[in-house]
């Protein structure tokens, strides 16, 4: 029934090959080869160029070869990347490409999994040079601050792109979904109507397409006058469709319509991550840890409600797994709360850690910190939201861990 009509096939991109992008690339892959109507089988990924040697333990290690390598030419060789994903074998179909443009060129679904800082600039790089009824679906998390205010990066993305954006997140740790252990993921999408009723040459949907409409809500016209309407000859990317792009039998998939309530439980719950990783650091226990992330919660919820009130939904932070089971994982096992937790024990920088101990991967919640700080301040509400001006205060030293306590009681 998807497939009605349609004669092509989408082609998906991955943009990002760090931790995420490379375990993101093993499930879309397996996705792509199980659902042959829908997607064509080669998937690309975007590779960061580096030259990197491969470990002595890993079993890829060859006394021979035993010099500088390009990441990008490792990788299709032993279908592994050994610096972000090391010990995964990666199905055959992902090819590696160091070449942006060249690696999203004809496709028709892009998925971005790149630290967020880095998405502004690699958009500018797409920018006019992708197929214009692309799609995107934003697996970054993070936000984007500027003097102008504050922007979701799927917002980021598809203003640069000028495409629409879904978002995927939830409680997530690649290593484990790599691993092929059972998770959940949120993803929204809510694309413009025409992407899942592709108009009959009458210009009206047919009963059997209008039956693959999701329940959403009217698209501003606006949006949909400035989007590129997806050719019928293509699959709709419908929810049923989309689903089937990320759903496996370890990685639970539940859609929603609200891209900005999964976009900011991805990126605050950073920041929770850190203030949990700090009184950890200090020996408190459990509970501090939990009172610090029944804070944070909070503060993400409010945070929602505040700047992005008609789009965000506290349900979706409560519901589902982009919101407070995301912030569970993170300060269990995330880099964020391990990093912070180092830092407190062995009396250095977050930002000194990070360099040491994650061989190049990059920590989220310092940056969105400081992006989030410069943003409440910028409104005159950084009063409002203690827990998240205090990590800021921790970092920037302005603060100590120990006042944690003090900093994020309420003040009348
Ligand atoms: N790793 C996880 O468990 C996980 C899970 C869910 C979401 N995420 C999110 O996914 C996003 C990507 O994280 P990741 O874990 O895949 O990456 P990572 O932290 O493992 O790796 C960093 C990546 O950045 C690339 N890079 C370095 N300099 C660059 C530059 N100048 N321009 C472009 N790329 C550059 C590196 O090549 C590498 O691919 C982040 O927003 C993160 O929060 C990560
Ligand atoms: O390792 P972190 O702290 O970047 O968190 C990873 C994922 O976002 C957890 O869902």
């Amino acid at each position: 029934m998807a497939t009605l009509g349609a004669q092509k096939k989408h082609k998906v991109t991955i943009v990002g090959s760090g931790n995420w992008g490379t375990t993101m690339s093993k499930l879309v892959a397996e996705n792509v080869k199980a659902h042959p109507q829908l997607f064509e089988e080669t998937v690309n990924m975007w590779v960061y160029e580096e030259e990197v040697t491969i470990p002595k333990d890993s079993r890829h290690y060859d006394p021979a070869s035993d010099k500088p390598q390009k990441l990008s030419e490792l990788f299709n060789k032993v279908h592994e990347n050994v610096k972000y994903l090391p010990n995964i074998t990666i199905p055959s179909n992902v090819v590696a490409n160091p070449d942006v443009v060249d690696s999203c060129k004809n496709s028709t679904i892009l998925i971005f999994v790149l630290p967020h800082q880095f998405i502004p600039r690699v958009c500018d790089q797409l920018a006019g040079k992708i197929v214009p009824y692309a799609r995107a679906i934003c697996c970054t998390k993070g936000i984007d601050v500027s003097e102008k205010g504050v922007r979701l990066m799927s917002e980021a993305i598809g203003m640069r792109l000028n495409i629409y954006c879904g978002a995927l997140s939830g409680a997530n740790i690649a290593s484990e979904i790599a691993q092929e252990k059972y998770s959940e993921t949120t993803v929204a999408y809510d694309p413009p109507p025409m992407d899942s009723r592709a108009p009959t040459p009458s210009g009206s949907p047919t009963s059997s397409q209008v039956d693959l409409i999701s329940p959403s809500k009217p698209v501003p016209s606006a949006r949909s006058a400035r989007l590129k309407p997806l050719p019928n000859e293509y699959p709709p990317l419908s929810h049923e469709n989309v689903r089937k792009l990320f759903h496996r039998p370890y990685f639970h998939v539940r859609i929603v319509d609200d891209v900005a309530g999964v976009s900011l439980g991805g990126a605050l719950k950073n920041i929770i991550a850190l203030g949990a990783g700090f009184v950890d650091g200090l020996g408190w226990g459990d509970n501090a840890k939990a009172a610090v992330m029944r804070v944070g919660i909070l503060e993400m919820v409010k945070f929602g409600k505040y700047f992005f009130p008609d789009s965000s939904k506290s349900t979706t932070f409560t519901e589902e797994s982009c919101g407070v089971a995301d912030v569970v994982t993170s300060c269990m096992g995330g880099r964020n709360f391990r990093c912070a937790k180092m830092a407190i024990e062995q009396g250095k920088t977050v930002f000194e850690i990070e360099q040491e101990v994650l061989n190049g991967q990059k920590l989220q919640g310092t940056s969105t910190a400081y992006e989030v700080n410069s943003f409440l301040t910028q409104e005159g509400k950084e009063h409002e939201f203690p827990l998240f001006t205090a990590v800021y205060n921790i970092l920037e030293k302005k603060a100590k861990p120990e006042d944690i306590p003090q900093l994020i009681e309420p003040k009348d």
